[in-house]
């Protein structure tokens, strides 16, 4: 069986952790083995970078670097070796979410993402590892704002201004432009059921699930 890589990307608050449990459970069921990651982390060396990120003041470039230094270890250790394996790798963030926050949000140069995505994911002759399918949660920045404050103490991106996941939004729809076959767009201002109805239909219609 081959390995599947599917991402879930997001402004903070958007409901994917609600939704990746759950579709874990969907692939189990049909007998296959999942792995379930997140981004930054899924490495004890990564989980490390990811406190730094969520935590420490620092400049977009050096935000970029991290992430990305984070993600190299990620995807040598953990996902690569998991789709040899032939498993579903479930990843809570992944590239997307660099040019989304860093990109978009910082105002980071989209260029030098590309170059930083290529030395990274690389695979040889040019082929990058992406997701075979990417579910983009689309929320409303007011509506995750709501829910976020009921919900826990803001790290340092939560704590961010409503204007700054204007920008992250932009950004994802900016990448789903540019690879619209990868990308479902999922309506996350509904109700928990509605949007597990969608997220499944997505899968669904890649062929992903029966
Ligand atoms: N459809 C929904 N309607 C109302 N509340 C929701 C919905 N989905 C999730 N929530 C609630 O919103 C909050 C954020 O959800 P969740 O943690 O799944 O988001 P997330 O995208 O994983 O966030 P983050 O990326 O910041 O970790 C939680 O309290 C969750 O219970
Ligand atoms: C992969 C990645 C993540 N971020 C940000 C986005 C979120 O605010 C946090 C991760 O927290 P979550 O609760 O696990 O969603 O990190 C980023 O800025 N850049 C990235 O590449």
């Amino acid at each position: 069986m081959s390995g599947l890589f599917i991402s879930f990307e997001g402004i903070d608050g958007a409901g994917k952790s609600t939704h990746i449990d759950a579709l874990a459970q969907a692939f189990r069921a049909q007998g296959r083995v999942v792995t379930l990651s997140r981004e930054p982390g899924g490495t004890p060396l990564a989980e490390k970078l990811r406190g730094l990120v969520l935590n420490e003041a620092m400049d977009a470039m050096t935000e970029a670097l991290l992430v990305f230094a984070a993600r190299r270890d990620h995807v040598q250790q953990v996902i690569l070796p998991a789709l040899a394996r032939g498993e579903v790798v479930l990843c809570d963030r992944f590239t997307d979410a660099t040019f989304a926050y860093q990109g978009g949000g910082r105002g980071f140069d989209l260029q030098t993402l590309g170059v930083l995505e290529q030395w990274v994911q690389g695979t040889g002759e040019g082929a990058l590892l992406q997701p075979q399918l990417t579910i983009w949660f689309d929320l409303p920045p007011s509506v995750a704002a709501q829910r976020l404050a009921s919900a826990r103490v803001p790290d340092k991106f939560e704590s961010q201004p409503q204007a700054f996941f204007e920008k992250v939004a932009q950004g994802y729809a900016q990448r789903l432009a540019a690879d619209p076959q990868r990308f479902a767009r999922i309506n996350a201002d509904q109700t928990t059921d509605a949007v597990w109805r969608d997220v499944a239909q997505a899968v669904k219609g890649k062929g992903l699930l029966p």
